[in-house]
């Protein structure tokens, strides 16, 4: 692909677009060259979960147009965190932890993205190499004079909270200050001329394209992505026992593959243009599938979103198990697995290996007989898993029909 192919309208095709703030102009500029535009992710968990991925297939898709995407890692803002639609202040995260959690989320980035030199290739920065070294008197005249606290309250992002009386910090009510100057300083470091974010991000976005235009008079633009709910309602990335992490170490590539392969109908259309690279004719097709074809097209997605993270072979190991797993009914190798000293309750079990956030969750799900052990139902909330129960030396435990575990006795 080249520069001139315009990303904006492919963006608006597959439904990244949710505001923009002068679409003409920025077409323009895209039209005519390659961009640098860029997204900050704050670290505030060792792995980004699906919600950013809407984010991420955006700075991919970028890239695929010929553009420069900039992932900017939020090492400084993260001490400060974002109030942007919270109810309440994030906890506070230590030095080491920060640190933990950068590395954790880079993995996710390099699946997705090609770094290197080029004009169109990603480069990843942190926000803490200029924000830790900032001094203060000199920054609020520099920058704090170009920031009108009567607009500031006005913006919606923490409206809420205000209204109702809750507490904003003085620490979080500068996180839109510092946003703001990353983009100035990535603006004068690589040129970068847009940044982008979900929907929630759109005050801090616009402060920031603000900021560039009266201090440097250059052009700056900004873009928001919806934020993804599920038809049901539900906020994109969470399921009842948890987030839907990035990182295999916190969430293996088989229930990923599931995780894709439960959309709900009406979404399937949806989050193949946005999950997948398939040409978007191939996901009209298969959006518009109905009965038991979409069961198809949801395979498709599940692969497809499987492959970009995990890599194709992945996604081809997870599809077959599930195959077998569901149209065989029969425990494969390459399930998740969990190794515990037996006998263990399976309650304890069911949190230990993640798949209940609680044991008063597990327990809830075997009261309505969501749990099987060897595909039988778990009728009892005290019931044990016992080395009785090994075939083959594992224990096959099923949450619903689709999401399974092999449980084998510790060394
Ligand atoms: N469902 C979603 N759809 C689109 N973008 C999302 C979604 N969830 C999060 N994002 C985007 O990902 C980035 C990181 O989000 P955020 O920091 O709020 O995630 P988080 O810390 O996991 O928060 P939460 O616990 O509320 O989900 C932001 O740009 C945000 O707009
Ligand atoms: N505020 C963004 C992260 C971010 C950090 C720094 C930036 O310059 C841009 C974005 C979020 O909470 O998701």
């Amino acid at each position: 692909m080249t520069a001139t192919e315009d990303f904006l309208a492919i963006a608006r095709e597959r439904g990244f677009i949710h505001q923009v703030t002068d679409a003409e102009a920025l077409s323009a500029r895209l039209r005519a060259g390659p961009v640098a535009g860029y997204i900050g992710f704050d670290a505030t968990a060792d792995s980004l979960h699906v919600g950013s991925l809407v984010q991420i297939m955006l700075l991919r898709l970028m890239q695929r147009t010929g553009h420069k995407p900039v992932v900017l890692m939020g090492g400084g803002t993260t001490k400060v965190g974002d109030p942007s639609f919270r109810d309440e202040a994030r906890p506070l995260l230590t030095d080491a932890q920060i640190e933990v959690n950068k590395a954790g989320i880079l993995r996710a980035f390099r699946s997705f993205l090609h770094f290197g030199e080029g004009p169109s290739d990603a480069i990843m920065l942190d926000n803490a190499e200029w924000l830790d070294r900032l001094e203060y008197v000199p920054f609020l005249r520099d920058i704090g004079r170009h920031f009108s606290v009567n607009r500031m309250l006005s913006m919606d992002s923490v409206k809420l909270r205000l209204e109702r009386e809750q507490n904003l910090s003085f620490l979080e009510f500068n996180y839109m200050l510092l946003q703001s100057y990353d983009f100035l300083e990535l603006s004068r470091r690589h040129g970068v001329a847009l940044q982008a974010g979900g929907s929630d991000q759109w005050g801090n976005i616009i402060m920031g394209a603000d900021l560039v235009r009266r201090v440097d008079g250059k052009e700056a633009f900004g873009v928001t992505t919806p934020l993804i709910t599920t038809a049901s309602g539900a906020k994109m990335g969470k399921t009842a026992s948890g987030a839907v992490w990035l990182n295999a170490d916190r969430f293996a590539p088989y229930d990923y593959w599931q995780f894709w392969r439960n959309t709900e109908d009406a979404d399937v259309g949806r989050f193949l243009g946005l999950f997948t690279d398939l040409p978007m004719p191939e996901v009209a097709r298969l959006g518009a599938l109905a009965g038991a074809e979409i069961n198809e097209a949801k395979k498709i997605l599940a692969t497809e979103a499987t492959a970009l993270l995990h890599g194709r072979e992945a996604a081809g190991t997870a599809a077959e198990t599930a195959r077998r797993a569901f149209e065989q009914g029969e425990a494969a190798e390459t399930l998740p697995s969990h190794d515990a000293a037996l006998p263990a309750p399976v309650v304890d079990l069911l949190v230990a290996a993640g798949f209940c956030a609680s044991k008063g969750e597990a327990r809830r799900l075997i009261a309505q007989g969501g749990i099987r052990l060897n595909d039988a139902a778990v009728g009892d909330a005290a019931q044990l898993l016992t080395a009785g129960d090994l075939r083959d030396g594992a224990a096959k435990l099923s949450l619903g029909r689709k999401r399974h575990l092999l449980v084998r006795q510790a060394p």
